[in-house]
Parts: structure tokens; sequence; C-alpha cells
């Protein structure tokens, strides 16, 4: 659905060149959600804001359910970016508009009569739970409330693709969750492919099919959320079961065991112990249920050393997990 080909940005100043985005291939399926995740300074918002071409970026290219953007000139960009609606960290309300008011927005640039309009928007409200709250303005709607409405205006176009600029870093916790399970809800009922940016690992955790890593304007990692976990040394893997240094423990070997999919569920380690008659002892660790798939991180203790512990390591392989030494 979006296909995005080495694509950079350099900010050019007198004083200075900022290179913000260098060299980005990036690949979203129809209906997946895929999350790139980095910390401040990145390059995050400079790419998203180059998927519908609000920053146009200095080279590559961008092509958004078959049509390719950075082609495009004025005009016809500006009919083709209703195609992506987009969402905002701080809601980007205006303030003089009632909820309704600000989801009819983008109805109104595109003249659809006013009958259709008001139907639009009260379609649009419920869908985001917020029919109630119809005449209310943003200052009387608490920081979720406005995030809805700014969720239902980006959908008012009826886009295929949903862009979200750090939706929830301005929510807290419990608010987050909710609006979490909103744009899961929106990919599932609508089908709606979502591109969001996010320096939280958690909304990783809650809602992305896929994920990218983002450093210095490049991806150090990037794909589906399950293989990434089968990838050795994965930065998002360790993000997502983080674990403290490994123990040193004389006459034995830590060793990190990662699975994903249905190897998640399988007795893994019982199935080790059983078969190569080994003393496991469980560290530290745990199993939990993602968006994509069930996964688990699980530092284990094996006795012996390294070398002697290559069958129980490639017995781990064979079963679909990795076993890493833990370093
Ligand atoms: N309009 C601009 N002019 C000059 N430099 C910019 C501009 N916008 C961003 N930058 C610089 O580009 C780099 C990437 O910024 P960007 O905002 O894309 O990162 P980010 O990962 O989204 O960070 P944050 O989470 O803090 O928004 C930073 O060094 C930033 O200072």
């Amino acid at each position: 659905m979006i296909q995005i080909e080495d694509l950079r940005k350099t900010y050019r100043s007198r004083r200075r060149d900022v290179v913000a985005v260098d060299g980005v291939d990036l690949g979203v399926r129809q209906g997946e959600i895929f999350g790139v995740l980095g910390q401040s300074g990145a390059g995050k918002s400079t790419l998203l804001r180059c998927v519908n071409l609000l920053e146009r970026p200095d080279a590559g290219t961008v092509v958004v359910d078959g049509l390719e953007l950075t082609a495009l000139r004025e005009r016809p960009l500006r009919a083709a970016r209703r195609r992506v609606g987009m969402v905002h960290q701080h809601f980007a309300l205006l303030s003089s508009r009632t909820a309704a008011g600000n989801v009819a927005l983008p109805l109104e640039v595109t003249g659809m009569p006013r009958a259709d309009r008001a139907r639009r928007v009260a379609e649009l409200l419920e869908l985001v739970g917020l029919e109630q709250r119809a005449a209310a303005y943003p200052a009387q709607l608490s920081g979720g409330q406005k995030q809805r409405v700014g969720i239902a205006r980006a959908l008012a176009a009826g886009p295929q693709v949903l862009l979200s600029d750090e939706a929830t870093s301005a929510l807290d916790p419990e608010t987050t969750g909710s609006i979490l399970d909103l744009l899961l809800d929106l990919n599932r009922r609508l089908g709606l492919t979502i591109l969001l940016i996010t320096h939280e690992m958690d909304v990783v955790r809650r809602i992305c099919h896929s994920a990218a890593v983002m450093r210095d304007g490049r991806f150090a990692e990037s794909g589906q959320v399950a293989d990434l976990l089968r990838r050795p040394g994965s930065e998002l893997a360790r993000g997502l079961f983080p674990l403290p240094p490994a123990p040193h423990r004389p006459g034995e070997t830590v060793v990190d065991v990662t699975v994903s999919g249905e190897a998640a569920d399988e007795p893994i380690l019982a199935g080790l112990a059983r078969a190569l008659d080994l003393d496991v002892r469980i560290l530290d660790g745990a199993v939990q249920s993602l968006a994509a798939t069930r996964a688990g991180r699980l530092r284990i203790a094996l006795p012996g050393s390294a070398d002697d512990n290559a069958p129980a390591l490639r017995h781990l392989r064979e079963r679909g997990a990795l076993a890493e030494v833990a370093a």
C-alpha cells in the first residue's frame, strides 16, 4: 500500500546542513499497522511528513496505492493527499469549532453538500465513540477525546492510509491504551493501513504487525515483528523483552532464548531438558501476546561450557527458537 525507495531529506541552512532522512526503503502492506520506532531526532517526523509530501524529499520515491506521489505537481497532489489521513501528537484542532465542526472541515474543502456532510460527520463521530460530544469545543474535551476528534477528521475523506505522528505521546497511559485500541479496531473494521511513528516500545508491542528501528535518518532494522524477533542481535527483540545484564555463573552457560509464533506456545525448554537430559534453569524472561504474534524471551542457565552446550543450542534452533549465548 505504501512503497518508499531510497528517500532522502536534508534541511539546509546557512549555518549547517542536517541530514534528517538518509536513504530509507519502506514497504507497508495493505491492512497492516507499521510502527517506526526511534529516539528524538532520529528523523521519524520528517519521514512521515515525506509520505504525504507535506515535506518534499530531496530524492527517492513515494508510492501510495499505486500512485507515485513524488511525481505529482501541486494540484493533483492536493487531490491525492485525500488518500492519506494524518493524526497529530497535539491534535491540531481548531479551538473555535466544535468537535463536529472540526470533523466537517475536510469535507467542506471538498465541497460536499451540507446534508451529506452532516450525515458523514455523525457517522465518523460514532465510529470513534464520540457521538455524544458533537457540540463540544476542544477546550471542553479531554486529551483522549480530542485525539478521537483528530482521528475522525483524518478519516473524513475516506483515506486508505492513516499516518499517525506520535498520536498517544501527549496522553496518560490509560488514555493511550484506549486510543491504541481504537486504532487497532479501525484497522480491523475498515481494513485501514496505518503507518505510525513513536518513541514508545509499548505502542509496537500492542498494535504493530511490522516495525522499523530508526536511527540517524536510517533504518537499523525493519520487517514483520515475528521475523525481527528471530534475527540475531535484534534491537527490537531486546526492547520488547528487556533482560538485565547477564550474570556470570561458573560452570554454567547462560543462554537467551527468543521464540515467536507457534514456537512461543511449545514446551520448548521441557523438550530440551528431556531430549538432552539437561538441568535447565530459568533465570529471567517472559512470554507475551503482541499484536501480531505470541512471543517471548527467556534467559536460561545450562550446565557446562558454551562448547559443551552446542548440541543444546542446535536443538533449540531446530525448533524455531533463536538461541544466543548471553553477552
Ligand atoms: N524544519 C527543520 N529545519 C531544520 N532542521 C530540522 C527541521 N525539522 C527537523 N529538523 C532536524 O532534523 C532531524 C530529524 O528531526 P525529526 O523531527 O524528523 O526527528 P524525530 O525522530 O521525529 O524527532 P522527535 O521525536 O523529537 O520529533 C533533527 O536533527 C531535527 O533537528
